[in-house]
């Protein structure tokens, strides 16, 4: 079994390199006419060998192998739909659920259960604190090495969507907030909404908000809200969508929130080293790309805001740069103090990192918040997240 996985991994390997020669071979065949002279693809590349290299130090080879090959996805299950026979189907074909703690359709879930904590060789000598697991978002990736693809999602007898395929690890950001029963939160970066998706799973939010300044993304939101979410569940006393400048959130409005979620615009790191389309490496794009750590610690400062005192703050990207990462972290944290008296305190993650090492790659040492490394034998990321509390 463990060698037939390895032979099959081995000529997937192969397969994504040759892949990856083709996709530039072809490229330069087919489009040779029209093939910008300096591909923001190429320019991205070129960018982070010069950046991540002297980061990421002897990982680097290996995350860009990763990145530069097919991405794995998850299947987020969809509470609202009737999901027994689509959770035999993913079992019967390998698939676990990495979240490791099911519920039945309908069923939710009231306390932890023990299959949360999984204890293995490499269990810190400390126990980190208890994650609350047991809420409902179940996700379920291909074991290890298998690349196997999840086919589209099939609406149910009402016309709702089973399943929604996303990065298995933009889920952790999500389970990183820890949602509990009745409380209210904001996504306030939320299109095109696969991690609106999930909080909406917790089935414990008194009231979600989700934002997002494109107007476009923000009309994909709502489409994808009406596939998942039956009618009943999305009244606007429960879920209020807008398209407003996030920075700007804490000056329209009096509210406080249990739980934010700031998913900022970043370097999409995967996105651009695969795909000209939108790709923020673009020459004509540099300033806007240059300006994102300051538009992303503007974000960050507004979710600070957001939260109520003692609510949680989640930041999180999909790039793997400090840059956007971490220091963006730090400024927002000193902003938050100095101009507005706010403090927050960074939250360990460590149990999350602990819980979920058998399915992601986590990066080792970072001053602040968690990392999840593209690796082939699991594909998934980057996802930096970083955990704020608001103590006054
Ligand atoms: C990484 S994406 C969010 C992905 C989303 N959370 C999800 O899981 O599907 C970042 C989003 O930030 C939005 N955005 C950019 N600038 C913004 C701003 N000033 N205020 C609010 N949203 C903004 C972009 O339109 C984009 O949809």
């Amino acid at each position: 079994m463990a060698a037939a996985i390895n032979t099959r991994f081995m000529l997937i390997v192969l397969k994504n390199s040759v892949c990856f020669t083709q996709r530039r071979f072809r490229v330069k065949t087919k489009w040779a006419g029209t093939r910008p002279k300096f591909p923001a693809t190429d320019l991205a590349l070129q960018n982070f060998d010069a950046t991540y290299s002297i980061q990421l130090g002897d990982l680097w080879p290996s995350v860009r192998a990763a990145m530069l090959s097919e991405q794995k996805y998850g299947a987020l299950v969809n509470n609202f739909s009737s999901t027994a026979d689509l959770i035999t189907d993913f079992q019967s074909q390998g698939c676990i659920d990495f979240t490791g703690v099911r519920c039945s359709p309908g069923e939710q879930t009231g306390s932890q259960t023990d299959s949360a904590l999984i204890t293995t060789s490499k269990t810190p000598e400390t126990e980190p604190v208890r994650p609350d697991l047991s809420s409902s978002i179940n996700c379920f990736v291909y074991p290890r090495g298998d690349i196997s693809r999840f086919k589209p999602a099939r609406p149910d007898s009402n016309g709702i969507l089973g399943y929604y395929l996303l990065d298995a690890a933009s889920v952790l950001p999500v389970l990183a907030l820890d949602i509990q029963q009745g409380h209210t939160a904001l996504d306030l970066c939320a299109a095109p909404g696969g991690k609106t998706l999930a909080l909406l799973q917790t089935q414990r939010l008194r009231f979600l908000w989700a934002n997002d300044s494109s107007g476009s993304r923000i009309t994909r939101l709502h489409r994808m809200l009406q596939s998942y979410i039956p009618k009943e569940y999305r009244t606007e006393d429960r879920v209020r969508i807008t398209s407003l400048d996030g920075r700007k959130f804490s000056e329209m409005e009096d509210q406080t929130f249990d739980r934010v979620l700031v998913d900022v615009p970043c370097t999409t790191d995967r996105h651009s080293l695969m795909e000209e389309d939108n790709n923020i490496f673009k020459r004509s794009r540099t300033k806007e790309r240059q300006r994102l750590p300051l538009l992303q610690t503007e974000l960050l400062v507004a979710g600070i805001q957001a939260a109520r005192l003692g609510g949680e703050v989640l930041y999180s990207t999909c790039s793997l740069s400090q840059l956007q990462n971490e220091y963006v972290v730090q400024q927002a944290v000193n902003i938050a103090q100095e101009e507005f008296g706010i403090t927050v305190e960074i939250q360990d993650l460590l149990w999350l990192t602990h819980h979920f090492q058998e399915t992601f790659h986590f990066a080792p040492n970072l001053s602040v918040g968690e990392l999840v490394l593209p690796h082939l034998c699991a594909n998934f990321g980057p996802i930096y997240m970083c955990k704020l509390r608001r103590v006054r």
